[in-house]
């Protein structure tokens, strides 16, 4: 709705302006006399309008006759009897309406600001005096800021044709001695600076508002974040100082369309809080903090009017943030209207003779106004200005590169769960895909084994039924009996062939798992490519790794079966070993025999048929193994005397060729385990 022009510029456009001719202006102050409220019928009347110009505050007795609205006068009171006369620029009385008010005081402000000079206006008094019901008004009784304004604008579109317009606003209050901008409520604390002679609000937005009914849309608004509390001299009691400021950058032009002069000028619409007696806040501590400070300020505000009035060279803006803030408006380059409200009640007596005074010492303030010319040396102004928007654009941009940084960095690790997330679907599809591949075999495999086995029942029934058939046509069996084994048959394979199907359908649900699962993970794969990309390459390293591995597994099988092999040929040599070890024994066994045999027969023939003595006839021939029928000497190699047995034949007697009795006689068998 409203152009920001986001600058903070305070109360300073006129900073580096030169002024043309500087003119002594004294402040303008009016004093409005409200009318006595309805829940104030019984008090006592401490004012009286005298003229346009003066009025007197307690009248004595003799003067205290009912005034027109039937209220007497607090005369004969104890605070009675001061007849003090003040007179000021205009005295509005109880029956002057907010029109009057603006049409005698005010609306000059506008010729003022269109020729070029700074102005402010400013409502003081005590609280419940009507100072907002003068500056806002209400529905049924607009106030000065909107009769302003609006002239403001019709003046605006009567003199489009020679002077053109840009109107910026803002509007702040100062509460507890923080300075908030109420166009923008979420804002911080704001920090005034100074340049020179002029003030300035860091942080505060200025709006561009098109029309004049946007003007009175963002005044409500900004009302409505006003800190308002009642009290008991208010219901709706304002507890801060607000000040709507209008910015308005005024270009002259001649009938040619040259541009004459340009000036930037500022109006200054203040509606200050309400002092109050500590005892009126019943006590609460926030009231009591709030009033303290409300009155703080004010009395900073009575001590610059004084300061200027008696032509002081220090005034102690700095007491205050109300009063440097009112700096330009106090003494400044600014034509300044002070509307002093008062309460006529005698309930509001010292307050209200307080306002009188201190309106009253106001009126001694002069001001040194000149007129704001936009001159080639107010550029430094304009850098000024424009140094620091872009360095609060700086500040702004870097705020959101911050933002922006952490920003990537929580997408990148959003991104990386996302990948790993992913990741672990891809892994549960494949292990999917991989199941199902395997039911897929198992079940083709059952298939497979189900059909053979089929074929070969059917095979063997037909066999059967050949066999049946040919026993039928030979046998005594029945055709009763083969038609029940045809049946059995039949029912049987009908079993089988069920089963074939229930294989065949889980095979097709297989296949068909199988195919969603390549389907999943082709779409995914379509989605992920780059994953996926990276995943092949992983199972390409996985697959190297598996055929690295397959080689090492092979190494080590081949490694295992040597080993194998070398242990069987230990344990051949063993069994070798011992083969040859039975056979000596069994030679030697054998060979004992063989003495014992010829003793036998050596004695025999001693007895039956005298045989010599073999150790007379025969001296025995010592045993060598060359007799034994094993030993083969070879007719190349007939040096070679070293026994070989025949191992796999076990040497027995019937082996042994005839020899005479005494060749034996004297043998000495070999060694056991010799060879
Ligand atoms: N001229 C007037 N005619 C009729 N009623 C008035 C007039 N001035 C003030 N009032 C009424 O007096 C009451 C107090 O007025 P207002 O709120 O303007 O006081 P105030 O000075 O702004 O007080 P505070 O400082 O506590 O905010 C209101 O109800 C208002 O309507």
């Amino acid at each position: 709705m409203y152009a920001c022009q986001g600058s903070s510029q305070g109360s300073g456009s006129t900073a580096s302006s030169k002024s043309s001719a500087v003119q002594r202006a004294p402040l303008k102050v009016v004093v409005r006399v409200r009318p006595l409220l309805g829940n104030e019928a019984r008090a006592w009347n401490t004012i009286r309008v005298l003229s346009e110009q003066t009025l007197m505050f307690g009248p004595k007795v003799e003067n205290a006759a009912a005034d027109a609205w039937g209220h007497g006068f607090a005369g004969d009171g104890a605070r009675g009897n001061k007849d003090l006369i003040f007179s000021f620029d205009r005295v509005f009385g109880p029956d002057c309406n907010n029109r009057d008010v603006y049409g005698a005081s005010i609306q000059e402000t506008i010729s003022k600001l269109i020729d070029g000079f700074n102005c402010s206006i400013f409502a003081y008094g005590p609280t419940g005096s009507g100072k907002t019901h003068t500056m806002l008004g209400n529905p049924d009784e607009k106030g000065l800021i909107y009769l302003l304004l609006s002239d403001m604008y019709t003046r605006i579109q009567n003199e489009k044709s020679i002077i053109s317009f840009v109107i910026n606003i803002s509007y702040l209050e100062v509460y507890n001695e923080n300075v908030r901008d109420l166009l923008s409520p979420n804002s911080n604390c704001l920090k005034l600076q100074e340049d020179g002679s002029e003030i300035f609000v860091q942080g505060l937005r200025w709006f561009c508002p098109s029309s004049l009914e946007q003007v009175m849309l963002m005044l409500q608004n900004g009302n409505s974040q006003r800190t308002q509390h009642p009290t008991d001299a208010n219901a709706e009691s304002s507890r801060s100082h607000a000040v709507f400021q209008v910015r308005m950058k005024l270009t002259r032009k001649d009938e040619n369309g040259s541009v004459v002069s340009k000036n930037v000028v500022r109006l200054s619409m203040i509606d200050l809080a309400g002092s109050e007696r500590a005892a009126a806040n019943n006590n609460n501590a926030q009231r009591l903090h709030e009033g303290a400070n409300i009155n703080k300020s004010l009395l900073a505000l009575g001590n610059c009017i004084q300061s200027l009035a008696f032509g002081r060279n220090h005034v102690p803006y700095r007491d205050s943030k109300l009063t440097r803030l009112l700096k330009g408006a106090l003494g400044g380059n600014s034509y300044t209207v002070m509307i002093a409200n008062v309460s006529p009640s005698n309930r509001a007596y010292e307050e209200t003779c307080n306002t009188l005074r201190y309106a009253s010492r106001a009126k001694d303030i002069k001001n040194c106004i000149r007129k704001v010319v936009e001159k080639p040396d107010c550029v430094v102004a304009g850098l000024n200005l424009a140094l620091d928007q872009a360095r609060r654009k700086i500040a702004t941009l870097t705020a959101e590169k911050e933002e922006l940084r952490n920003k990537i960095l929580a997408a990148e690790t959003t991104q990386k769960d996302d990948l790993l997330e992913k990741m672990e679907t891809l892994l549960t599809i494949m292990k999917d895909v991989l199941s199902a591949k395997q039911a897929e075999a198992i079940a083709t495999d059952l298939a497979a084994t189900l059909e053979c086995h089929l074929e070969e029942m059917s095979a063997r029934y037909d066999e059967k039924i050949e066999k049946i058939q040919r026993l039928k046509s030979f046998a005594l069996c029945g055709d009763i009996s083969v038609e029940k084994i045809q049946e059995q048959r039949a029912v049987k394979c009908a079993s089988m062939k069920a089963q074939l199907r229930a294989a065949k359908l889980e095979l097709k649900k297989a296949n068909d798992a199988a195919l969603a699962a390549e389907l999943d993970l082709e779409q995914w794969l379509v989605e992920n490519e780059k994953p996926w990309t990276d995943l092949i390459g992983v199972f390409k390293q996985l697959k190297e790794y598996k055929s690295l591995s397959n080689f090492v597994v092979c190494q080590v099988q081949k490694n295992h079966c040597k080993s194998a092999l070398e242990k069987k040929v230990t344990e051949k040599n063993e069994l070798h070993q011992m083969s040859r070890c039975n056979v000596t024994r069994e030679m030697i066994s054998n060979y004992r025999k063989i003495q014992d045999l010829i003793k036998n027969n050596h004695q025999d023939a001693s007895e039956g048929l005298q045989l010599q003595s073999p150790t007379e006839q025969h001296q025995p021939q010592p045993f060598s193994f060359r007799d034994t029928p094993s030993y083969k000497v070879h007719p190349h190699n007939q040096r070679a005397a070293t026994y070989r047995p025949h191992m796999p034949t076990p040497f027995t007697l019937k082996d042994t060729p005839p020899r005479s009795k005494t060749a034996y006689s004297n043998c000495t068998p070999p060694a056991a385990g010799s060879e």
